[in-house]
């Protein structure tokens, strides 16, 4: 049985004291590829008519397990250049066992492609990976007539026993507890027989800037795509073109970096950012990221904001706003915005987030009780938090193996001494780099 090979424990506990800052942080930081779009341009490429290039992929805990995933089920995935990854698809087949670490990229978007394999593939990940929402996705595809033996609730672990085709057709889900549900099952669509038509039925798809990265990297794959209907995503099967792409520096990873220039006054330049020459790729104002809506957020929040030619700079102005503001659409930064809302000089209400109890831990619930301990006055909504900056002190973070929460813990540790965290080693889902890099900077401050 092919198996995952790549690291496949979780990190071990990594204590750490964070850095405060003595002054403003000035810099310019050179950040990986997005988590979202290298996993995205991995199954594109893997599900492709012949050989794919990533240029500047993320290379992170998320995405080496997802390409051991695809290696494990047939595809040959070269991550051995730092800066230029190939994948030579290959027969997609089992047996084989996929280690989904805590991914939700991983646990979404390789289960439609197992359906595709010639045999059984096994799912399985951290301890807390089987308490992330699955259910939706697993009984859309039992719908499409894949089968798969999961657990009582839908979740990991489970076997998904792929016969080598899936027919496709029409499919109704509720996708309001993840935006990946959609996703995964669009990024294999065009391989189904008869492609795909996606209805969401239930209260409102949360990410919907991911969505539209979907379909957008889709159709540069040469897939057809429909969303003219809210809702309703229709995918023609037929050939994925295999290409180059060149991966966009990662925003959502930039999100504790632009804060340390907010909070301590200083500047922080996101270099890389896709220049109007990138092919295919667009200049800024086409970024697949939401960088629109972050830009007017940090804004909101005080933040003085340019995009030109040298990248995506974020001035601290000395003045740190709170914020009421529906998050939905950037929800994975809700942790890094609720530390600078603890830092503000009034209250913030983050509502709209009600899915991220399904993130990585119960992020609503972390962060009223972590932001609690450091002396923030947090009330705990069902869909978000309401914070109430007050002196805060030193205390121990606990960060629930997620890496934002780890974020959000050494934003608060700029302004305030004291602040250890449980573990950062969980920094490596996204960036493995994060302590020393982070710890550099706030050196030069
Ligand atoms: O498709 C993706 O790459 C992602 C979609 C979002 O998931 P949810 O819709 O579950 O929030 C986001 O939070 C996650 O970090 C990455
Ligand atoms: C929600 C997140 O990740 P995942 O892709 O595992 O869902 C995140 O990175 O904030």
């Amino acid at each position: 049985m092919a198996t995952v090979t790549a690291e496949p424990n979780p990190p071990r506990l990594s204590p750490w004291a964070a850095p405060t800052a003595t002054g403003p942080v000035t810099a310019t930081v050179r950040l990986p590829g997005s988590k979202s779009m290298t996993a995205r341009a991995l199954i594109l490429s893997a599900l492709a008519d012949g050989p794919s290039v990533i240029e500047r992929p993320l290379r992170a805990r998320d995405t080496e397990l997802m390409s051991a995933g695809l290696r494990a089920i047939g595809v040959a995935v070269d991550t051995a250049g730092e800066e230029r990854w190939q994948v030579e698809p290959g027969p997609l087949r089992g047996p084989a066992r996929v280690d989904v670490g805590l991914a939700g990229t991983i646990m979404r978007f390789l289960p439609p492609v197992a359906a595709l394999a010639d045999g059984t593939v096994e799912f399985d990940g951290d301890p807390h990976a089987r308490k992330r929402p699955m259910g939706p996705i697993v009984e859309a595809l039992r719908s499409l007539g894949v089968v798969i033996d999961s657990s009582p609730t839908g979740g990991l672990p489970l076997t998904v026993r792929g016969s080598g085709l899936v027919e496709g057709g029409e499919v109704v889900i509720d996708a309001s507890a993840s935006s990946q549900f959609v996703s995964g099952l669009l990024l294999s669509a065009p391989r189904f027989g008869k492609g795909l038509v996606l209805r969401h039925e239930g209260p409102p798809v949360p990410s919907a800037p991911h969505l539209r990265m979907t379909t957008h990297m889709l159709r540069a794959a040469g897939a057809v795509v429909d969303e003219s209907v809210p809702d309703v995503w229709t995918v023609e099967p037929g050939a994925l073109r295999g290409r180059t792409w060149v991966i966009e520096p990662d925003l959502s990873g930039a999100a504790p970096f632009f804060a340390a220039a907010m909070v301590t006054g200083g500047s922080v330049t996101l270099a890389g950012w896709p220049s109007g020459r990138s092919p295919g790729l667009g200049g800024p104002a086409e970024s697949w990221q939401p960088v629109g809506q972050v830009i007017e957020l940090l804004r909101g929040l005080g933040a003085a904001v340019t995009l030109d030619e040298s990248g995506l700079t974020v001035r601290g102005t000395g003045e740190l706003h709170g914020i009421t503001a529906s998050l939905s659409e950037l929800s994975e930064l809700t942790p890094v915005i609720a530390a600078l809302a603890a830092l503000a000089d009034g209250p913030s209400e983050l509502r709209g987030v009600e899915h991220i109890r399904g993130h990585e831990t119960d992020r609503i619930a972390a962060l009223a009780t972590e932001l609690g301990k450091v002396g923030a006055a947090v009330t705990e909504f069902r869909d978000g938090l309401r914070v109430e900056p007050r002196p805060l002190h030193a205390a121990s973070f606990e960060t629930y193996a997620d890496h934002r929460m780890a974020h959000a813990a050494a934003v608060i540790g700029l302004a305030v001494p004291g602040i250890s965290l449980t573990d950062v080693a969980c920094t490596s889902k996204t960036l493995p780099e994060f302590p020393e890099l982070w710890a550099g900077l706030v050196a030069r401050s």
